[in-house]
Formats: C-alpha cells, structure tokens, sequence
C-alpha cells in the first residue's frame, strides 16, 4: 500500500465561510445509494472481497485484552474460513490480497497488535492504527493528547486516528481547530498516517460537517472519518456524502487526495455495497483502494463473511460452518 501524503495548506477562512450544502439533494442522493446497492452475481461477490481489504477491523472496549487483540489479528489476516475462498478463487499462499487493510485498537493495545501481527509475517500487510487524543471525546488538554499520539507510533502504530475537539468546530473557532490538527499531525512524525475522527453526529449541521472536513485537510490530515463508533449518530450516507465532496473540492484546488473512513454502526454487506457506490460515484474509481478508502469497524467482517457464503452455497450457513469472528 502506498500512502500518499497530504501536506495540508494555508487555513483559508474564506473557502470555509463560502460552504453551502443542499440537503434535499444531499438527502435525494443519499436515497439512490440506498437502491443502487442490490448488486447480483459475481460483481456481488468481488465487490463483497474488496469491502473486506478496506475494513480497519477495530476492538475498541474497555475489556480489550491482550488475547482478543490477537485473535483480532489473526481474523485481519485470515478474514474468511479458507474453505470459502478456495470456492471462491483465492488462496492464503503467497501474497494473498486478501486481508484487511488495518486493525485499529486503543494505545495500550498497539504493542501486542504489533507483535502479534510480526509474528504472522503481516505486519508490512496489516497495519496497526491506534486512537488517540483522548478517544472518543477528546477532552483532555492538548499536551496529553499529543502524548498519547507518540505513546502509539513509538509502540508501532503505523496509522493514529485522532479525534477533534467538537466543540471548536459547534462555536467556529477554526484557527485553533486548524493548528491543533496540525500540530497533531507534526506529532505522528514522517511514517504515520493520520485519520482526523470528526464525530460528524456531534458536528449540529452538515455544513459544519463540510466545513470540519475542509478545516481537517487544510490541516495535513490524510483522511478524514465520519466518527467515533461512540456518538448516538455515526456514519451516515449523508455525512458521506458531504465528506467526499469536501474531499473532492479539496483535490481539485490542492491536488492531494485525501481518503475517507465511514465508521460506527457500519454493521452488514449492504450498508458496505452503499458505501462503495457512493465513493465511486462521488470520488471515483481512484478512491477504491485501502490507502484512500477505509470503513471502521468492529461487526462488518461477519457479515460479509456470510453473505459470500450465502453467494457460494445460495443458502446462509449453519452456526458450526465457520466462525463469524
Ligand atoms: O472506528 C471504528 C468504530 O469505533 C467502530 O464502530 P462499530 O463498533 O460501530 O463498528
């Protein structure tokens, strides 16, 4: 996976003021991708496995223990029973495509993804992407913050999804929204990628949603991401929508592409097939790989480990056939 990187630019107040956002259209959109996601045959299923590479497979629970990040692990590497994918053309010799992109676990957790993952020989695959800056809140004062950030790339993560503090985006303090990303940015250092978390369900309005997105890249994020899995809203189509024009916007003035994580309640096939409609639709074919395109998610791998199954066999499979993980 080659990551390109995002420099950021100039905070530019009057791009951020110069934000409209139509919401019947946004809303209009929003119901077409819901419709144009019943795909059949293979494409089903190809499109079924590419979900799986883009999956930052995440435990983020105040019982995480060093065994369940494992086993999280060893499930990135090994997303679907092997069984399954022989039927389905694929193999785990060699280099297989097939695994998710990242596991993503809290800082305490980084060390033992790591060494899990080296272990397998997966690390250069799988990457380990750790939250941060007081997750999912972000509350804390900034210095904490910016320690937890080099707590985690100095145990190993290679991505640190950072949240931002809602509460200068709801009172439009943009300046200092803009220079605590950026020094955020300074401390993931030159060989970690950062996610920028907007908790979009926090945000009161999709313009702000736009606006966040647009102050998040000005700021060098690499990608930016709906949400937490925390908030009462989550990743919704619309937020998406709004998010991947703000991304597009941002390409054609800047010339950087930025990536886009929907995440939280991000749970069955067809919530992904939406998904990737959307960016395809909205960003383009380019978006389609796991270095610009991400779902966060803890549930999602089961599902769409059944619904190949399903597509296999044409019937869903019993408990005892394999593990849902
Ligand atoms: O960043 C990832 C999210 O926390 C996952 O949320 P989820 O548990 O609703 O899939």
């Amino acid at each position: 996976m080659v990551y390109e990187r995002n420099p950021g630019c100039e905070l530019d107040l009057g791009w951020i003021n110069s934000v409209n956002v139509n919401l019947s259209a946004v809303n209009e959109l929003a119901k077409k991708l819901v419709t144009a996601r019943e795909l059949k045959g293979e494409y089903r299923a190809a499109w079924l496995l590419k979900a799986i590479t883009f999956i930052d497979l995440t435990t983020l629970a105040g019982d995480d223990t060093r065994s369940n990040v494992s086993r999280l692990c060893f499930k990135a590497a090994k997303p679907v029973a092997e069984d399954l994918l022989n039927r389905l053309g694929f193999d785990y010799n060699g280099d297989s495509p097939i695994h998710t992109a990242a596991v993503c676990v809290y800082p305490s957790k980084v060390e033992d993804a790591v060494h899990t993952l080296t272990k397998m020989g997966m690390h250069e695959r799988v990457k380990v992407a750790s939250v941060a800056t007081g997750f999912p809140c972000g509350q804390t004062p900034l210095k904490t913050r910016l320690e937890e950030i080099r707590y985690a790339v100095d145990k190993g993560a290679k991505e640190i999804d950072i949240v931002i503090d809602r509460s200068l985006v709801l009172t439009g303090k943009w300046e200092t929204l803009y220079q605590e990303i950026q020094v955020m940015k300074e401390a993931c250092g030159p060989n970690s990628h950062m996610k920028s978390i907007l908790a979009a369900g926090e945000l009161g309005t999709l313009e702000n949603v736009y606006k966040a997105s647009l102050v998040a890249m000005m700021a060098g994020s690499d990608f930016i991401k709906t949400s937490t899995g925390k908030e009462t809203v989550n990743a919704t189509l619309p937020f998406g929508i709004v998010m991947s024009r703000a991304i597009k916007e941002y390409y054609e003035k800047m010339g950087y592409k930025v990536g886009l994580k929907p995440a939280g309640g991000v749970r069955t096939a067809q919530d992904a097939l939406s998904w990737l409609i959307l960016v395809k639709e909205m960003l383009g074919n380019d978006w389609l790989r796991p270095d610009l395109f991400r779902f966060g998610a803890s549930g999602l791998l089961g599902d769409l480990e059944c619904s190949l199954y399903q597509h296999v066999t044409g019937r869903f499979p019993a408990a005892y056939e394999f593990s849902l993980g």
